[in-house]
């Protein structure tokens, strides 16, 4: 029995993540919240011939929250509007509080922007309300993974590569703060990808939202594959508790996640961040092991100092909103 919620269940991403919910056969049931829409998308589901029970909520439904967050196992949190982080950043207070209240063993993935701060706020909500796991908490930052499968096996020349191709996307999730790890790829780029090459992929991975925020032309941002991202990133977590063993994906947590995977990421970094997104094995609790970034080379090294300044002052910025509210 999974009970999967989403939050922000009717917008661009939350609908096609909600179907695919749907489609998983190991969810028995999936709540939708949104403030529009979700008894239309929550009916529509419903017909898939799925073992899912779909219902959908309003704020306006007495209880909403409650109704729909109640023995969540796993939430996913879309919710809030494409790069605006100010009124995300209220928006995110109000579900954290939500889920502090009915659903604080709940296993949290954030998709909401920026996920650097978005991910703290979260933390300090549930802080504040004595219930903080950080082995439950995930910023979801799988949509930096999945196109650096895909741009390393365009660049192979091979998209039916793309499904195998790993590369560790670490650091967080916007711009200069995310570090593709091209240096660990598996398959490894060939020999004939110049440095030139490497710099041009990286920056590509870096700011994929922006390539597909031009080509929507004022229409959001990247949503379809976000969609597919997060589910994946789900799924990782539903067969986690489940019971599968050695799954490990990157995601943006908490260090306190696993102390002492924690402090040799600190010292790998040489700096005191508390968020980072590396590679963590999944458990039936949650976070089992944070990953050290390993062997990088010195591009990667500088791409890491160049990250730290901006990923610290997210950081600031999240936990700062819950200590006085504003972004
Ligand atoms: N982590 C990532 O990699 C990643 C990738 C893409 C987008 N995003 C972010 O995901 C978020 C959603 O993007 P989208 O394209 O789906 O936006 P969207 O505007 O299409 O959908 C957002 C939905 O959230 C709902 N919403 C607003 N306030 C709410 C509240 N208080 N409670 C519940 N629902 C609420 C809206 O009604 C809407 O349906 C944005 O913050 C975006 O920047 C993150
Ligand atoms: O770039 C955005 O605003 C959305 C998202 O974070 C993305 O990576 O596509």
């Amino acid at each position: 029995m999974v009970k999967a919620v989403v939050l922000g269940a009717a917008g661009g991403i939350g609908q096609p993540l909600s179907l695919l919910l749907k489609i998983n056969p190991k969810v028995t049931e999936l709540a939708l919240y949104d403030i529009v829409a979700t008894p239309g998308v929550a009916a529509d589901l419903s017909h898939i011939a799925t073992p899912a029970k779909v219902k959908g909520y309003l704020p306006k439904d007495e209880d909403a929250l409650k109704k729909t967050l109640s023995g969540a196992d796993i939430v996913v949190i879309p919710a809030g509007v494409p790069r605006k982080p100010g009124i995300n950043a209220g928006i995110c207070k109000g579900l954290a509080e939500g889920i502090a209240e009915h659903c604080p063993k709940a296993f949290v993935l954030v998709i909401s922007n920026p996920v650097n701060s978005t991910v703290p706020i979260f933390a300090e909500v549930l802080k504040k309300a004595g219930v903080f796991d950080p082995k439950r908490l995930f910023g979801v930052t799988t949509l930096d993974v999945v196109r650096a499968s895909t741009f390393v096996a365009e660049i192979l020349d091979d998209l039916s590569l793309a499904p195998t191709v790993t590369v560790p996307v670490v650091g967080g999730h916007s711009g200069v703060t995310i570090l593709p790890l091209l240096s660990q790829s598996e398959p490894p780029l060939p020999s004939s990808v110049s440095e030139k090459d490497i710099e041009e992929l990286t920056k590509r991975i870096q700011f994929g939202g922006d390539e597909v925020v031009k080509a929507k032309d004022g229409a959001g941002s990247a949503t379809l594959s976000m969609a597919q991202a997060g589910y994946q990133f789900a799924n990782l977590i539903i067969e986690a508790i489940k019971g599968k063993k050695g799954i490990i994906t990157p995601s943006y947590v908490n260090l306190a996640a696993d102390a002492a995977g924690g402090e040799a990421i600190k010292k790998e970094l040489g700096a005191e961040v508390e968020y980072f997104s590396s590679r963590v094995e999944l458990g039936p609790n949650g976070v089992e092991r944070i990953l050290p970034l390993g062997n990088i080379n010195e591009y990667e090294k500088g791409l890491v100092k160049a990250a730290l300044p901006e990923l610290t002052t997210n950081i600031t910025n999240g936990v700062s909103f819950i200590a006085a509210p504003k972004l």
